[in-house]
């Protein structure tokens, strides 16, 4: 799937410490989140706050999450029908398949049949259930005995992503000179946003090859802002406007990308760029006695940040210039509409609920 030998993207790494720099070194690094959010919409950021021995406490819990017997995975399963109101809990191979601005239910149901996913995930929102109120359902995470410390980890990770994912936000109020620094941080009051960790299994090397697999399909993010993880096996790649490209493992640094919700308020000029998981290209396993090459497992945690599921996206202000910009999300049906209402069109067709996905918008 891979063409071989591609440079990998051209993504600058942008370092966080330089917000508290001198004023010049802050101007400078505005400026290269924004040309690289402009050019394709990803961007590494160092100096993110998370140290590595956090991070490894997280991988190590997703590892044992995934680890844990199907049986028990499956007491948690995620409704079938994907609806944004109980976007919760363990999501098996087969239940989801990711495709780009399809909504129409023969052709996903092909696309399903003929290249299916191989992936789990477990999906999950803002732990403080008091905090976040009637909004946000509870998680669907194993019980303390299933998973020992699982539970308080979700709640350290997540405070420590949204504090993040604010942080972030703070860089892009600035970096598109918006009235104050704050302004993208107020549309998030309840802390409404999700988190995906993600499992994708050693499998055949063939199969992913000749395509009768995927690991994650190209998809555009359909939120606001999105806080990743990647794995160091790699396998991550996007498409730079004319070829899928790698996007190198950087230690030390995590990716941000921008997604739907933020192209459609910068009016385009932020992309929310095609990526997809490929099989790593050098990295592969092989398993004992078999002859066959196999792909390295690969775990991923990502955050997906959005504004409150009722605000109006818009245009924000000095993103207006008509004519410069075009985001291709307008093209796909997003007019005006909430971000609930975009974000719950495009979770259903990833469940393959045809009623929840046709939702005019
Ligand atoms: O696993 C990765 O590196 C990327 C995951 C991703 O694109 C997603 O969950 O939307
Ligand atoms: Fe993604």
């Amino acid at each position: 799937m891979t063409v071989e030998g591609l440079e990998p993207a051209d993504i600058p790494v942008v370092d966080m410490s330089l917000l508290q720099g001198t004023p010049e070194e802050e101007r400078g690094a505005l400026k290269l989140l924004d040309n690289a959010f402009q050019a394709c919409g990803f961007a590494y950021i160092s100096n993110h706050g998370i140290s590595e021995e956090f991070l490894n406490e997280a991988r190590s819990y997703s590892k044992k999450f995934f680890e844990l017997p199907i049986d028990v995975k499956l007491s948690i399963l995620h409704p079938s029908d994907g609806g944004v109101e109980d976007h919760r809990g363990f999501v098996p191979d087969g239940l989801t398949y990711v495709s780009q601005l399809v909504f129409d239910d023969a052709t996903v149901q092909e696309l399903r049949r003929t290249a299916p996913e191989k992936k789990q995930s477990l999906e999950m929102g803002n732990p403080h259930t008091e905090e976040a109120g009637k909004d946000t359902p509870k998680n669907r995470l194993p019980t303390e005995e299933e998973l020992p410390g699982l539970r308080a980890f979700v709640e350290k990770w997540w405070d420590a992503m949204t504090d993040l994912n604010h942080t972030i936000l703070r860089f892009c109020s600035k970096a598109l000179e918006l009235p104050d620094e704050n302004y993208l941080s107020r549309s998030q009051t309840r802390n409404l946003c999700h988190m995906t960790w993600n499992h994708f299994p050693s499998m055949a090397m063939n199969l992913l090859e000749d395509g009768s697999f995927r690991r994650l399909n190209a998809h555009t993010d359909f939120g606001q802002i999105t806080l990743l993880f990647p794995d160091p096996v790699g396998g991550l790649e996007v498409n730079d406007g004319k070829v899928f490209r790698p996007v190198a493992f950087k230690p030390n640094t995590m990716v941000i990308n921008i997604g739907d919700l933020m192209e459609r308020q910068t009016n385009g000029r932020w992309k929310s760029s095609l990526h997809r998981v490929v099989a790593p290209e050098e990295k592969l396993g092989r398993i004992d006695g078999s002859t066959g090459v196999y792909a390295a497992e690969r775990y991923s945690m990502v955050y997906f940040g959005s504004p409150d599921p009722e605000s109006m996206v818009k245009t924000l202000p000095g993103c207006d210039v008509k004519g410069r910009w075009e985001p291709s999300v307008v093209q796909a049906g997003m007019h005006e509409v909430t971000c609930e209402e975009w974000i719950q069109k495009r979770v259903a067709a990833e469940f393959l609920n045809p009623e929840a996905a046709k939702g005019e918008v």
